[in-house]
């Protein structure tokens, strides 16, 4: 690299060297003019074999930052932090509140690509505003350098150039904060995302949480696998179970895993099929779109195609069919099943970038079968009530236990009743400050064994009103009725003899 800065300085000389000559040039006969600088030229790239290509901070347009800058910016981060000697600081207001570190004005950072080595430095044009002010404005323009042998021009301008780009955005991506969208008619609104859920601490069978991350990863990795097979760059998960079993909560933990946004998508709130489609064209690469209780969302469901079919009605691909969900309402809903399949089929494969598309249901069998076949939702997975294993995660991540004596039989109860993870959870909440382990589990096998008693009252309650209503039963009971009228019938005659 130190040729390259020998070669720098000797550019410096004859960059001056020109400006000179660019003031007194115009003394000079033209034909001399032309000479001098067709020849000077020739010499200046013979001594300079350099290439140097500026990247400027803004581009025309003085409030649009120059993606090219932000992404070198990006880009040189971890370089700069470890080569230069005066760094600049700023706080990125994410949830971990790090500093971002970049290289100040005038440095300079050396970068190897495939053997090859690049400078970079930062500089900055000033200039001070030309209308008269006590309070003179001065505009600075900040800029990235990268000097290169002209002997790799081609290499640099191509892969070299793109490389920086991608790894930059990459970085931007991994920086940047995660927004939740939810849309209020047919537009996204924001907050920023910082849900705390991980797969770390959702409460799960440790085999079944692996399999999820690692089918999360893999797709989130997979992007020439995609383009390979010519399909477009997405997947659909279906999370079903009754409520409170950590549904919503693994959406948040999915996009924490993968560093992903989410569409948060109220379909009741969309007007119609073109609507739907706006809303989902806007949705950015990286993403997860999650319509919750998507039973009842809007009636894509197999049981309003039942009664369709008993109405003699059309089938459920027929784009003009309405779906409306709530036809009481003023606001009639008329996003459709087709409707809603032909996005999720056909429009993502001209949208760039991957997706996710989740949706949830308390009520799998409920759900439309061409709704949520393989291909549409690729992955169901079932989000069921508290195993032993899965209340072992959350007595870790509540009460920091990994054992107690209780536990076998907190084991003994979750094998002989139902509670979900939430109320699991709620009894592992502490109640006072400092909490009380033992308050807590003790709560909880109180909580199970009134779960159990409930539900014996409950199926006795179940068997004794079936039994009522089976013919059997009716029949004796009708036997039993009669026996009374006969004996009464044989009573009344006694009398009457
Ligand atoms: N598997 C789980 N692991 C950890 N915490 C859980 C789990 N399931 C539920 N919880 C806790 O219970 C609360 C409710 O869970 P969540 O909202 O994810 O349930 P859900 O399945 O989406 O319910 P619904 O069907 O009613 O929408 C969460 O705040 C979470 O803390
Ligand atoms: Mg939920």
């Amino acid at each position: 690299m130190k040729s390259v800065e020998t070669f720098t300085q000797l550019g410096s000389v004859i960059a001056s060297f020109m400006f000179i000559w660019a003031m007194f040039k115009q003394y000079c006969p033209y034909q001399l003019q032309n000479y001098f600088e067709k020849y000077s030229k020739r010499v200046f790239t013979f001594v300079y074999p350099f290439i140097q290509i500026t990247f400027n901070e803004f581009t025309g347009d003085r409030f649009m930052r120059s993606e090219a800058y932000s992404a070198i910016e990006n880009y040189l981060g971890s370089n700069s932090t470890m080569q230069a000697k005066r760094l600049k600081a700023d706080v990125v207001k994410n949830s971990s509140q790090s500093f971002v570190l970049s290289m100040d004005d005038f440095e300079e950072v050396t970068d190897e690509f495939q053997g090859i080595k690049l400078r970079w430095a930062s500089g900055k044009h000033i200039s001070k505003s030309q209308s008269f002010s006590f309070h003179p404005v001065t505009d600075e323009r900040m800029y990235y350098t990268l000097t290169f042998h002209k002997r790799h021009r081609s290499l640099i301008l191509g892969t070299y150039l793109s490389h920086v780009l991608k790894e930059g955005d990459a970085i931007k991506v991994k920086n940047r904060q995660r927004k939740l969208y939810t849309n209020s008619g047919s537009y996204w609104r924001h907050v920023v995302f910082e849900h705390p859920a991980s797969f770390e601490t959702i409460a799960m069978e440790a085999g079944k949480k692996k399999e999820i991350m690692d089918d999360l990863i893999t797709f989130s990795q997979s992007e020439e696998f995609y383009a390979r097979i010519g399909r477009a760059w997405k997947r659909g998960y279906l999370l079903y179970g009754p409520p409170g079993t950590g549904k919503s909560t693994m959406v948040a933990a999915m996009a924490n895993l993968l560093n992903y946004d989410i569409y948060d998508l109220e379909l009741t709130s969309v007007k119609d099929n073109t609507e739907l489609r706006k809303l989902l064209i806007e949705t950015s690469s990286r993403s997860i779109i999650v319509i919750e209780d998507i039973d009842c969302s809007l009636d894509l469901t197999g049981q309003r195609k039942k009664k369709r079919e008993e109405q003699g009605r059309g089938d459920d691909k027929d784009p003009k069919l309405k779906l409306p969900k709530e036809e009481t309402d003023g606001k009639q809903s008329q996003v459709t099943l087709s409707g809603l399949l032909n996005f999720i089929d056909g429009l993502w494969s001209s949208c760039k970038g991957e997706r996710l598309i989740v949706f949830t249901t308390n009520f799998l069998e409920k759900l439309d079968p061409a709704l949520i076949r393989k291909g549409r939702m690729d992955k169901h997975i079932e989000l069921s009530y508290c195993s032993f294993e899965a209340f072992k995660v959350l007595a870790k991540n509540y009460l920091r236990l990994e054992t107690h004596h209780l536990y076998a039989r907190i084991q003994e109860l979750l094998g002989e009743t139902k509670m979900t993870p939430a109320e699991v959870a709620e009894h592992l909440m502490p109640k006072t400050l400092p909490g009380d382990d033992k308050v807590c589990l003790e709560g909880l096998i109180a909580g199970l064994e009134k779960a159990k008693e409930d539900a014996r009252l409950k199926a006795e309650e179940e068997e004794a009103k079936e039994k009522a209503s089976s013919p059997e039963e009716n029949a004796k009971e009708k036997g039993k009725e009669n026996g009374l009228c006969d004996n009464g019938n044989a009573e009344m005659s006694k009398e009457k003899e």
